[in-house]
């Protein structure tokens, strides 16, 4: 059995305003091995944001456990959830939050600057150096980013959000800004990095992006699925098998 990454049980969110409750996650449960490729996809309001949230740390669940690593994060200070976020979460936004007035390498060497274990200089161009081979950005690491086309931006997002080698990367919405082939190139760097070992949650709303990923899960009211891995599914086409997931 492979190593598990990520785990949540029974995670509920509640968000509570002065004249109403609003059940935003009941119950989830998903766990995460290392090297999946999993999809989190659902209509509008079912709550994908809420549990990306959670995931990455930004925000703390209501009930239910939730462990990274192995280690219990589910009732964490906002000081104690920023270092674990740091070293264990790497995050992939709809914009690409890049520095314009920054060089490229800076910018993906940045989360390295910041780390309180500091890396020598000739580390951090070495990991800098071969997260932009792992997006075949090398070629622009002296640009500026707003030099750069939106893929090629949101290449080196993702080259920055590997750079200090979490545990996971999250993605969301990914390929929002991006006209569709462009944003086609972008989930097959994913796709590539997965192949090459790194773990990745991506939430996305496009179902031809969901359905590439190996483990695909459905938000539907708060509550999430587990869809049939892709070849189940084929056998028996119009059938919209969906299990809970024990
Ligand atoms: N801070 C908040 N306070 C109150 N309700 C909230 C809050 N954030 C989210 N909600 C509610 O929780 C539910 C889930 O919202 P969420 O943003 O997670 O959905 P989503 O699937 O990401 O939607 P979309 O695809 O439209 O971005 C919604 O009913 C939303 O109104």
């Amino acid at each position: 059995m492979s190593e598990i990454k990520i785990q949540m049980k029974n995670i509920s969110k509640v968000f509570e305003t002065e004249d109403m409750e609003t059940h935003a996650l009941k119950d989830v449960n998903l766990t995460i091995y290392k090297g999946d490729y999993v999809s989190i996809s659902g209509p509008s309001g079912c709550g994908k944001s809420t549990l990306l949230s959670l995931l990455g740390l930004l925000d703390m669940p209501t009930s239910g456990e939730y462990m990274i690593e192995g280690m219990d994060v589910a009732n964490l200070s906002l000081d104690e959830a920023a270092k674990i976020r740091n070293s264990k979460i790497g995050f992939v936004f709809q914009s690409f939050n890049l520095i314009d007035q920054i060089s490229v390498f800076d910018n993906v060497a940045l989360p390295l600057r910041y780390k309180k274990d500091k890396l020598s200089n000739a580390e951090i161009e070495q990991r800098v150096n071969k997260c932009l081979e792992m997006v075949s950005m090398t070629h622009r690491a002296q640009h500026k980013p707003n030099q750069l086309s939106g893929g090629q931006q949101q290449r080196i997002a993702i080259a920055r959000a590997l750079v200090a080698e979490p545990a996971i990367l999250f993605v969301d919405e990914a390929t929002g800004n991006l006209d569709s082939s462009t944003g086609d190139q972008i989930m097959d760097v994913l796709e590539q990095l997965n192949q090459n070992g790194t773990t990745i949650c991506m939430v996305t709303h496009e179902s031809r992006y969901a359905d590439r990923a190996t483990t695909q899960f459905r938000l539907l009211d708060g509550e999430i699925l587990t869809l049939p891995n892709p070849p189940a599914a084929k056998e028996e086409p119009g059938i919209e098998q969906v299990a809970i997931q024990a």
